[in-house]
């Protein structure tokens, strides 16, 4: 190369090189050493092939067979190993000299704006993430593949306040609360939810911490939506004052099992319970006493049938069982009487002690009706015909009759 040639190189901050049909380099400019982290003498005499990294190797033979044969080539991107190891993104200029059988290329270092243009797409990847992840698992093991790509990341972990609850941990790799973790804090304006830990295999850039901070408050606001949506989905099924199941999952079990009846041709039966003068109980002793008291017997209840049953509050001082398989009138009579006395027992409740009675009807499954409809309006008409009784001052014993 001429000297003016040469010297003109020496100027450039872009890494020039010429390289022989075989791949040989003949001559790189200095800027390789700020560059690459090569003095030129290091490289020259070397195969290109040797810098280039792994995984854009057979692209770039490609390209260059493209150049060799005549066809400039302009803006062509691929990745150098620096002598540290770093990988170096470089953007191409580069035509074939038929004159000096020597292939010339200009390659500009671009790695900075490649890692800023992965920056604003793993911004982007924590956020859809956060968005749109269905459960708190598959929201951090998306963060882990993102943050990965960019930080120096051995394991993920996340550990969830108020417990300490390990929430996630990166795949394969045990967990000891002492080992070393570069610790995040997931938190809203409002409320911390937790922590981001970090095993990382080197230090942290100020951008990367940025990209921590995003992802934590990422993550903060999504597991807030996450306990909001656990709370609506069981608000939208269980009963408020007394915790048990409300009229929808009441009939959605009661559609389950009435399904596996025709199916395994076993029966069942649902109980209508009214508690009898509650209206009183408001009255005289205010409403809070009446709440405690629907507490209570929905507890007594429960405590009357197996853990498989189902026992829910419809509204008001009506509650509703379903007993599956169980097959004789009988058998579900007796639920019926231990149900109706265990209400019975007094309540101690704001320094008085309450009587508790109530009005049971009931429905067999598959004798009485095979469809839900025709199975609560037949407990329910029972219910208010031994409701009736009791007004009329008949016993518990006649009520069975309205069975
Ligand atoms: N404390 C309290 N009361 C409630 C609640 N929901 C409904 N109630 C009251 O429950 C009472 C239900 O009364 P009814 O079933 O109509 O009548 P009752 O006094 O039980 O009379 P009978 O059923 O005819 O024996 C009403 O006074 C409602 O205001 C609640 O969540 N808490």
């Amino acid at each position: 190369m001429e000297k003016t040639l040469q010297d003109l190189a020496a100027l450039l901050l872009d890494v020039v090189f010429l390289v022989r049909e075989d791949g040989q380099i003949a001559f790189v400019n200095p800027a390789c050493t700020a560059v690459l982290g090569y003095a030129p003498d290091e490289m020259i005499g070397r195969v290109i092939q040797d810098f280039i990294h792994p995984d854009d190797l057979l692209r770039t033979r490609t390209e260059m067979a493209q150049v060799a044969s005549g066809r400039p080539g302009y803006g062509f991107e691929n990745r150098y190993l620096r002598k540290d190891g770093a990988a170096i993104h470089f953007q191409w200029t580069a035509f074939w000299s038929v004159q000096d059988k020597l292939r010339i290329g200009v390659a500009r270092d671009i790695s900075e704006r490649k890692r800023s243009e992965a920056r604003q797409a793993a911004l982007l990847a924590l956020s859809t993430a956060a968005h749109q992840a269905d459960s708190p698992a598959s929201m951090f093991s998306a963060f882990d593949l993102t943050l990965r790509d960019l930080l120096p990341l051995r394991r993920l972990a996340v550990v969830l306040e108020p417990d300490g609850r390990l929430a996630y941990l990166s795949d394969g790799a045990g967990w000891a609360e002492t080992d070393h973790w570069h610790a995040v804090t997931m938190s809203t304006p409002g409320a911390a939810f937790g922590q981001l830990r970090l095993e990382l295999a080197g230090g942290l850039q100020a951008v990367e911490h940025e990209l921590l901070q995003f992802a934590a408050s990422q993550a903060a606001a999504a597991i807030e939506r996450f306990a909001l949506q656990a709370d609506l989905a069981h608000a939208a099924r269980y009963d408020e004052l007394t915790g048990l199941p409300n009229r929808r999952l009441f009939q959605d079990r009661m559609r389950l099992a009435l399904a596996r009846s025709r199916r395994d041709q076993v029966g069942g039966a649902v109980l209508f319970i009214d508690l009898d003068d509650f209206k009183s109980v408001n009255d005289q002793h205010g409403h809070a006493v009446g709440d405690q008291l629907l507490r209570t017997v929905a507890q007594r209840i429960k405590s009357c049938v197996r853990e498989a049953d189902t026992v829910a509050r419809l509204g008001g001082d009506e509650f509703v069982v379903l007993l599956e398989e169980v097959g004789s009138l009988p058998q579900v009579q007796r639920v019926a009487d231990k149900i109706r006395k265990t209400l019975a027992a007094p309540l101690a409740l704001g320094g008085v002690a309450l009587p508790v009675s109530a009005s049971i009807g009931l429905a067999m499954y598959p004798q009485q009706g095979e469809a839900m409809d025709d199975l609560m309006r037949h407990a329910d008409q029972a219910m208010y015909a031994a409701k009736a009784l009791r007004k009329r001052g008949l016993s518990g014993a006649e009520l069975r009759t309205e069975v």
